[in-house]
């Protein structure tokens, strides 16, 4: 089989991050003494890929006869000159990596005879008594170590601002002992495992060099040292594996970057022999024998990574690198943090081919070992660097866990329960304030004295509680807070209608309240903190009805004046304070179903219970608009409540508020004087009419008894009444303290009488809000927050689907100051 020459290898391409061993072949040509013996390798021009023919193969002991073809990192043929090798092999980036601080390791395998030397030391290199031809021959022929030291000082000049400290260490193993090639004297040296899982040799001399020469000398001089024996394969057959390394320390002289220890590494390991055709006797027999058995185990390993590098990593093998020193002191070039350039030698001549097939399966094998180079810091810079590390996945955990923590704090503040000691609540913003803003809760801003006093117990109340509402919402509370202007306020009228009416006047109805929106068949339960305000009348002192008013118009707002005013003139006109207000109570929570249909007839006037109604259409349009007369003075209104909270009123007098009551502050003004008078002297025909229409609503409930008093009751009121009112007149600063939404059932069912009757005068009662809002509010409250006061029962019932009225009768009791007349 002929040979052709292949052309210059094309220099490979630069490494990878994660790096597998690269595996340069290079064929030794025939020799002088090989002429006219057959040959099995061909080379392919790509020099990628060479065929191996062992058609003609001799030896019996090949199981596997014909032609194979391997494909590697670079083939180079037997025409590769030494300069061309350096580049093709890829040995240059090895180079570059060490100068980099990586560690890098060259080592040549195969069969002796087959180049190893030449190519890593050079033709001539270490041999003593050369002629001048031949020193100038071997300046061609000079192997990787000295054109590696050519190359490395090559690259520290072209790195002018990169200080690098040069030391070079030469040793071999010889029969598996370890000898220094610089200092033999000192003996066999020992191979110790380091704290980092590598191994060193122990006491090995190393050599500071200054410069290019200084390395060239260590070169020199290791090769001088190294064993050598002739035998019948080769006249300078090397007997050890030797193991010259360069160790680099690059400072870039900047203090964020630590020094860094490059190494690079080239071996020329002893060549596999077979006693047989070596001929090998003696000493030399002796050291065929560990060569051959360290390059086994060195194929164990190659082998065990390669199985590891094949299958991903998944499958971890043990791998034997302490079956020989050899294996040991390569133990970081395979397998480990190096990058690995394996040099596959054989020989053309068809005799030595089931070697060469040998070589280049443990090239194939050593092709798949993958391993992850890492450069090397010292063992205190590491520390500092790996702790540096730890501190900033710690402080970015800690940013997490405050974010976290500020959030949970926030949720127990809201809901009144006591913090961690030592976790301050604070804003989620200003807790976190590297947390992405779409990362953090719905706004929800608590604004306590407690928790800005940081206690960690937190009252209940006050609280303010600001949510988030979407567009739609947002429109709705607008409407709310600032909703058109009612009508004239005619509350008083229809007591005088009925006076006059009592006395045979007629006069025209007034003209009626609009209707309330839709949503105001939601509840939003508000709860109030009631304080007195320092010149109300104390309730101690059962003031009468004028004190009421002369309370009012002392405080310091002509709103609470005119409610508390207001109030006055129903409470006078429907002759009983409470009843009225159960009876308003119940028109406002009754439907407009039953409102419809449940008027009675007014004339039986002194009949209040009587059914069914006969008195005509007429009557039971009166009726109706009595009701709803009733309704606007006496029930909550959201928008009045809303509107007070938007405008900053500090006083709410939280009974008997009819619509439109602020836009009227001069008239109430004008009641509280002469009206006020004028209303505990109305007729009592408009008293009891007025009480009768109440009765007759609070009937539907089934509570006649209680009413029956109250609309016989004169006109003169109640004292309880004004106790209550009395009460009622001078207190309730409005704060609100929680927010909870309980959507209105579908079907509304009246819940079944009880002797305690809701009030919408209670500081709980209930807060009419639209659909909308409320379920906006249910959206943005993190959880239903229970008052601690609450019944198991009343929890139970702040499911959505609970029935509004029956939810109001256990939740808002009546105040133990507002009793209903007996
Ligand atoms: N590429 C080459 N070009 C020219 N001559 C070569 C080449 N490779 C090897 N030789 C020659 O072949 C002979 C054997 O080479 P070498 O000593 O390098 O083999 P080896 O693999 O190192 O053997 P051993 O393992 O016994 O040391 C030497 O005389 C060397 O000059």
């Amino acid at each position: 089989m002929g040979i052709f020459a292949s052309p210059t290898p094309p220099r490979p391409p630069p490494m990878e991050p994660a790096q597998r061993v690269r595996v340069a072949v290079r064929v030794r040509p025939p020799l002088d003494t090989d002429v006219g013996k057959d040959q099995c390798v061909l080379c392919h021009p790509d020099g990628k890929q060479l065929t191996l023919d062992l058609q003609n193969a001799t030896s019996g002991l090949w199981p596997m006869r014909g032609a194979r073809s391997f494909a590697f990192d670079s083939v180079c043929g037997p025409q590769t000159s030494q300069e061309e090798f350096f580049t093709a092999s890829g040995a240059r980036e090895m180079l570059d990596a060490a100068l980099d601080g990586y560690t890098a390791t060259i080592f040549a395998y195969g069969q002796t005879g087959s180049g190893k030397t030449y190519t890593v030391s050079g033709a001539v290199a270490g041999r003593a008594g050369l002629s001048a031809s031949a020193h100038a021959h071997s300046a061609a022929n000079v192997g990787l170590m000295q054109r590696a030291a050519s190359y490395l000082y090559e690259g520290i000049e072209q790195r002018p601002g990169v200080k690098y400290t040069v030391r070079a260490t030469f040793l071999e193993i010889y029969n598996e002992q370890v000898v220094d090639l610089i200092e033999p004297a000192s003996g066999v040296l020992g191979v110790r495992g380091s704290s980092s899982g590598g191994f060193y040799v122990e006491d090995l001399s190393v050599t500071q060099c200054r410069d290019e020469s200084d390395l060239q000398y260590v070169i020199q001089k290791g090769l001088e040292n190294r064993h050598r024996r002739i035998h019948s394969l080769n006249s300078e057959s090397s007997r050890s594996h030797s193991i010259f390394s360069v160790y680099l320390d690059v400072d870039d002289g900047t203090a964020s970057r630590p020094t860094r220890y490059g190494r690079v590494s080239l071996l020329d390991l002893a060549g596999s022999e077979n006693v047989r055709t070596s001929h090998s006797q003696g000493i030399g027999l002796k050291e065929a024998g560990s060569i051959n058995r360290s390059l086994f185990a060195l194929g164990q390993v190659i082998k065990a990574l390669a199985v590891e590098g094949r299958s991903g990593g998944r499958h971890a093998v043990h791998v034997p690198y302490r079956d020989s020193n050899l294996t040991k002191l390569l133990s970081d070039s395979l397998g480990g943090n190096s990058f690995t350039l394996m040099i596959a030698c054989c020989s053309t001549l068809a005799a030595y081919g089931e070697e060469s097939m040998r070589t280049l399966q443990y090239a194939c094998s050593a092709g798949a070992i993958r391993n992850r180079p890492s450069v090397k810091l010292d063992p205190q810079e590491q520390l500092i660097s790996d702790l540096k590390d730890e501190v900033l996945k710690l402080k970015q955990q800690v940013k997490y866990l405050t974010h976290e923590l500020t959030i949970s704090n926030s949720r127990l503040v809201e809901y009144g329960l006591p913090t961690p000691s030592g976790t301050p609540a604070l804003a989620p913003s200003a807790a976190a304030p590297g947390v992405p803003h779409h990362l953090l809760p719905p706004p929800l801003h608590v604004d306590s004295p407690a928790s800005s006093g940081g206690s960690s117990r937190l009252a209940p109340t006050p609280r303010q509680v600001t949510v988030c509402l979407s567009s739609l919402e947002a429109r709705a509370l607008a409407e709310l807070a600032d909703p058109p202007a009612p009508p004239p306020f005619a509350a008083p009228e229809p007591f005088v209608e009925s006076e006059r009416r009592g006395s045979g006047a007629s006069q025209s109805p007034p003209a009626p309240l609009p209707p309330p929106p839709s949503y105001l068949n939601y509840s939003l339960h508000a709860v109030y903190r009631r304080t007195p305000p320092p010149d109300a009348p104390s309730s101690a002192g059962s003031p009468t009805l004028a004190d009421a008013p002369a309370a009012a118009v002392a405080s310091a707002e002509a709103r609470a004046a005119a409610s508390a005013q207001l109030r006055a003139a129903a409470v006078a006109a429907s002759a009983d304070f409470a009843a009225a207000a159960a009876a308003a109570e119940l028109t406002g929570t009754i439907g407009s179903e039953q409102a419809a249909t449940g008027a009675g007839d007014a004339g039986e006037a002194d009949e209040p219970f009587a059914s069914p109604p006969s008195g005509g259409g007429a009557r039971r349009a009166r009726e109706r608009e009595l009701e709803k007369q009733l309704r606007s003075l006496s029930s909550f209104s959201a928008t009045e409540v809303i509107a007070a909270q938007a405008g900053g009123a500090k006083q709410w007098y939280g009974c008997g508020r009819g619509r439109g009551e602020a836009e009227r502050p001069s008239a109430s003004a004008e009641g509280s004087g002469g009206g006020g008078g004028e209303s505990r002297g109305g007729s009592r025909s408009a008293s009891r009419s007025a009480s009768r229409s109440a009765s007759r609503s609070m009937s539907r409930r089934g509570s006649r008894s209680d009413l029956e008093g109250a609309a016989a009751s004169p006109v003169a009121l109640d004292p309880r009444a004004q106790a209550a009112l009395g009460n009622l007149s001078g207190v309730d600063s409005l704060q609100e303290s929680a927010v909870q939404c309980v959507p209105r059932a579908r079907t509304h069912r009246a819940p079944p009488p009880r002797h305690g009757h809701r009030c919408p005068f209670s500081p709980n009662g209930p807060l009419h809000v639209g659909s909308d809002i409320a379920a906006a509010l249910s959206r943005c409250l993190p959880k239903p927050f229970i008052p601690p006061h609450h019944t198991r029962s009343s929890v139970r019932k702040q499911r959505p689907s609970a029935h509004v009225s029956s939810l109001s009768n256990d939740r808002f009791a009546l105040s133990p100051n507002i009793r209903l007349p007996r």
